[in-house]
């Protein structure tokens, strides 16, 4: 799968990871052989060379972590920039709609739709424990309904019966019917392939998809057609509109221009891909496993990432050791709003601890929201270094011109001050409490939390995890985490440990006069 691909990209890299520095121009010759060979793989024009761009930029103004060679860093962008190109995330099938749910599976002749549709019915049976019926709708060719009717037989899979003389629109609703007295979970509808794309074949599907209403529709092409299967796909999206592709022949693809341009072409993700003639040689479709093998480079990739890790645990352990000193400026305050938009604002914060789920909807209806970060993260931007790190020269002129300049109010620059000093205020009192952050959440949590689930409860190797990942941990885990920890977060608990458990702490969080928060209940 995608070999000849693989060695071509594996000897360009391979020059490139062997050299100490890199110049600009050495990218750009890096890049013209990338190039070279993504137009040999059959990758359609526009991609490469929007790949390739996309790549040069990066690679120009990256910043190349300790530890790595610059040739390493290019191939993580490369890496990066594949996973890009192929979707980004694996997109499986789509089952959430009432049962039946209609899968629709449109195609060329002979690009393995059939087949297909018996591999995708067979694995949502073993794998997914549903209850699948599979009808061919191919009146033109008898042979195809049989086709179907024996390969269900072989992975015990019903398919509907054969009735001589209907049409395909006919044996659809059939099937729909079927599939509902019969409490099927899902129904395959394998519609008629043709040679060509032609309008016969169009009209057909367009009025099976009207009267079945599928749920997904997915278009099955031949990856050794190459651009062909892409121009296909797009052909079907623009009179059909498609849902997905399940790519076939994949295990016999040397070069793989069908998996990479088919996304950036059709905008459509490809879910499956066809890895053979067995019923169970089908799989999903993951960009960055795919882009694992197309790059056969790993093990480089992991390396780069490994220490770019290091780099953020470095950062955090220079942070604590700040904090401990009482220096806590507008920048770091900056930054750790920056940490937690990293982790998905408060909600994605939240999410990464167990039990706190409940609290998700308390903390909307105080109306801390990602906009709220991204306004203070405006507000310290629009302010000179000096009164980053120094936030008392700021006198009514300037704080006038910074709320202009960020979109704010002056109170809410207010505001926003009055949270840092409370923060760097705790830190400093915290610095001297033993036991840092454990101590701190120990006292919340001694509190009762009303109906919350008990936080001591709470795995410590998790709490670790957002902290660092925060910005807030050192290295060592919680013991090393800075005076303030968590509780120096935005949104954490100035003016001292609130009583009343963590439920009380957030509670309060309206409290805190954040800027744009409103008032927030009042404290008891
Ligand atoms: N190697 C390989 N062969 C495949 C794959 N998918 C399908 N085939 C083979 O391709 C041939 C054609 O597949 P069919 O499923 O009959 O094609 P179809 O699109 O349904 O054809 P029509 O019914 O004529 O429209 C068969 O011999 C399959 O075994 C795959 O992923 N890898």
């Amino acid at each position: 799968m995608f070999e000849t691909l693989s060695d071509r990209l594996s000897g360009i890299f391979d020059k490139l990871t062997r050299r100490g520095a890199l110049s600009e121009a050495d990218v750009g010759e890096a890049m013209r052989e990338v190039r070279r060979a993504l137009l040999e793989a059959d990758v359609a024009l526009d991609v490469v060379k929007s790949f390739t761009d996309k790549v040069r930029a990066r690679a120009v103004g990256a910043e190349v972590v300790k530890s790595v060679t610059p040739g390493q860093m290019v191939v993580k962008i490369v890496h990066d920039q594949l996973v890009e190109m192929l979707g980004s995330e694996a997109k499986p099938i789509d089952l959430h709609a009432v049962a039946p749910v209609p899968i629709l599976m449109v195609g060329l002749q002979g690009s393995g739709k059939t087949t297909t549709t018996s591999k995708i019915a067979r694995r949502l049976k073993e794998r997914d424990r549903k209850k699948v019926l599979m009808a061919s709708l191919d009146t033109r060719r008898p042979a195809a309904m049989e086709q179907l009717k024996i390969l269900g037989e072989q992975n015990g899979v019903d398919t509907l019966p054969i009735v001589a003389g209907q049409s395909a629109v006919q044996i659809a609703n059939r099937a729909i019917n079927a599939a509902k007295l019969g409490g099927y979970d899902v129904v395959i509808l394998d519609t008629a392939g043709r040679v060509t794309v032609d309008e016969g074949l169009m009209d057909e599907v367009v009025e099976v998809k009207r009267q079945t209403n599928p749920h997904e529709i997915l278009l099955v092409a031949d990856a050794l057609t190459g651009q062909d299967a892409v121009n296909t796909a797009r052909a079907f999206d623009g009179r059909v509109g498609i849902t997905g592709i399940v790519l076939t022949r994949v295990d016999g693809d040397g070069r793989g221009g069908a998996a990479l341009s088919m996304r950036a072409v059709t905008g459509k993700p490809i879910k499956l891909m066809g890895v053979g003639e067995k019923s169970d040689a089908l799989e999903d479709f993951h960009p960055s496993r795919i882009a694992d093998r197309i790059l056969g480079m790993g093990d480089i990739v992991a390396l780069v990432e490994k220490a770019a890790a290091n780099i953020d645990a470095e950062k955090a352990a220079k942070m604590a050791k700040k904090m401990q000193k009482g220096e806590f400026d507008l920048d770091d305050l900056a930054d750790q709003l920056r940490q937690m938009q990293k982790l998905g604002g408060m909600n994605g914060i939240m999410g990464l601890m167990p039990g706190m789920g409940k609290m998700k909807s308390q903390i909307a209806a105080a109306g801390f929201d990602d906009r709220l970060i991204k306004r203070q993260i405006a507000i310290v931007q629009s302010m000179t270094k000096v009164e980053r790190a120094k936030p008392a020269v700021l006198d009514a002129k300037r704080k006038r011109r910074v709320a202009a300049g960020s979109g704010t109010d002056v109170s809410d620059i207010n505001k926003l001050l009055k949270l840092h000093r409370q923060m760097a205020d705790m830190m400093k009192k915290m610095g001297k409490q033993k036991g840092g952050l454990m101590g701190a959440l120990g006292g919340m949590m001694g509190g009762g939390a009303g109906g919350l689930p008990d936080m001591s409860q709470v795995d410590p190797a998790t709490l670790d995890r957002v902290a660092r990942e925060a910005g807030l941990g050192g290295p060592g885990g919680l013991k090393g985490l800075p005076p303030g920890g968590l509780g120096g977060m935005p949104g954490g608990m100035p003016g001292g440990l609130p009583r009343g458990g963590l439920g009380g702490a957030l509670g309060r969080l309206p409290g805190l006069g954040l800027p744009g928060m409103g008032k927030g209940p009042k404290k008891k």
